[in-house]
């Protein structure tokens, strides 16, 4: 219970501050009751997992039919020769790391609002669950500079260089990958009107902290979900945490690679490839004694074009799964439904129907 009156009704009351706590607060105890069924699959006992997400050299002659197989199977790969210079990487670590570790009233000079997007606080999908999460994020959609000005007062350029360097940066990593996602379906990223080479997606930063955990089995770092996006690249500082889900053998580290980021398959590829390429559920877990650090750079088409399942991939027997959406629609439906999302913007299909090309039967229920 809150102490005062004035606690119970500061939007940012979950925020913590994680390096004073010996133990693990009830507020961020999770147990298997209280997590949703889709957190809670068989895990897999690391040692039985003999397959590994794929790590995919960009250099490879074989790239493209690379990147495709993986993006059917497991909605998750890291790649190698991606072009990003690790003094990027690590300048965006830093800087991260000395954003997480301000003090929380600094930091909360910058909270995120209640109806905004950008800012400080605990991870957005938080009011689906009923404990807290072991992490603080911080996200940038547009220009992070009103929020630096609250949080580095006297050095505010610094923070806004790297991340404009890392944007732009990152925006050609992903129209590049698009290219290989797409080329593998038989489509050339020309043939989609806003994916040509000169065209820019829309993207947003997500920086995430997940403090050393006096109790790591109870706690949680990001709960599992899919991202709404075409695709997530992601930056994993040294210490391991991200898990994705692989339908036979449950949970699957996705272990740090020096120099490797992490591509994952967001929701709206998955309707733009009309299930091929399926999104991907993960999850951050936490351990005792390191801090990690995250970066994700969450790709997405300009805000108002329609995504809907490219007309190439469909004929009589593949008829169009998803119905079209935008990018801003869809992140309120992702806001309404969380985990639900897709199947929100699913079309019927008839009971003679087929189901999903790769299988994926429990996304795809035959109405
Ligand atoms: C452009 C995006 C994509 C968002 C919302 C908005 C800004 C922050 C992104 C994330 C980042 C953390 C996981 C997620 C699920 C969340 O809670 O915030 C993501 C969400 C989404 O992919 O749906
Ligand atoms: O920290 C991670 O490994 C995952 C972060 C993530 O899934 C996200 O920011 O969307
Ligand atoms: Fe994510």
């Amino acid at each position: 219970m809150p102490s005062r009156v004035s606690d119970a009704i500061k939007p940012h009351k979950h925020v913590l501050d994680f390096t004073s706590l010996q133990e693990l607060p009830e507020s961020h105890a999770w147990s298997s009751l209280d997590s949703p069924s889709s957190n809670n699959p068989p895990t897999a006992a690391d040692s039985s997992v003999s397959e590994s997400v794929p790590v995919i050299d960009l250099d490879n002659p074989n790239a493209q039919e690379l990147v495709g197989r993986a993006c059917k199977t497991w909605g998750a790969f890291q790649v190698m020769n991606h072009g990003i210079e690790t003094s990027l990487l690590d300048r965006i670590e830093s800087t991260g790391k000395s954003l997480f570790s301000l003090p929380t009233h600094q930091k909360l000079k910058a909270a995120r609002a209640a109806d905004g997007v950008s800012g400080y606080g605990v991870a957005r999908i938080s009011s689906f669950f009923s404990k807290l999460m072991w992490s603080e994020g911080f996200t940038i959609l547009g220009s992070p500079l009103e929020h630096a000005r609250q949080l580095w007062p006297h050095d505010y350029n610094h923070f806004c260089g790297i991340i404009e360097e890392y944007e732009k940066e990152m925006q050609k990593l992903a129209g590049r990958l698009m290219g290989l996602m797409l080329g593998s379906l038989g489509i050339a990223q020309e043939d989609v009107d806003w994916a040509g080479p000169n065209k820019e997606g829309a993207a947003a930063i997500q920086l995430n902290s997940y403090p050393a955990c006096p109790d790591p089995d109870r706690a949680m770092g990001l709960a599992a979900h899919t991202d709404s996006t075409l695709l997530t690249i992601l930056y994993q500082n040294n210490t391991s945490g991200l898990q994705v889900l692989r339908d036979a053998s449950g949970w699957v580290t996705v272990p740090p690679v020096p120099g490797a980021l992490v591509v994952n398959i967001g929701d709206l590829l998955h309707i733009l490839s009309n299930g091929s390429y399926p999104s991907v559920l993960h999850r951050a877990v936490v351990n005792r004694t390191q801090q990690r650090l995250s970066v994700a750079y969450l790709y997405g088409p300009p805000s108002n074009v329609q995504i809907s399942p490219l007309s190439k991939l469909l004929d009589p027997t593949h008829p169009p799964l998803y119905r079209p959406v935008t990018w801003t629609e869809y992140l309120g439906a992702k806001a309404k439904h969380f985990n639900e999302a897709l199947s929100s913007v699913q079309l019927c299909i008839p009971r003679t129907g087929l189901v999903n090309q790769n299988n994926v039967e429990n996304r795809v229920e035959i109405i």
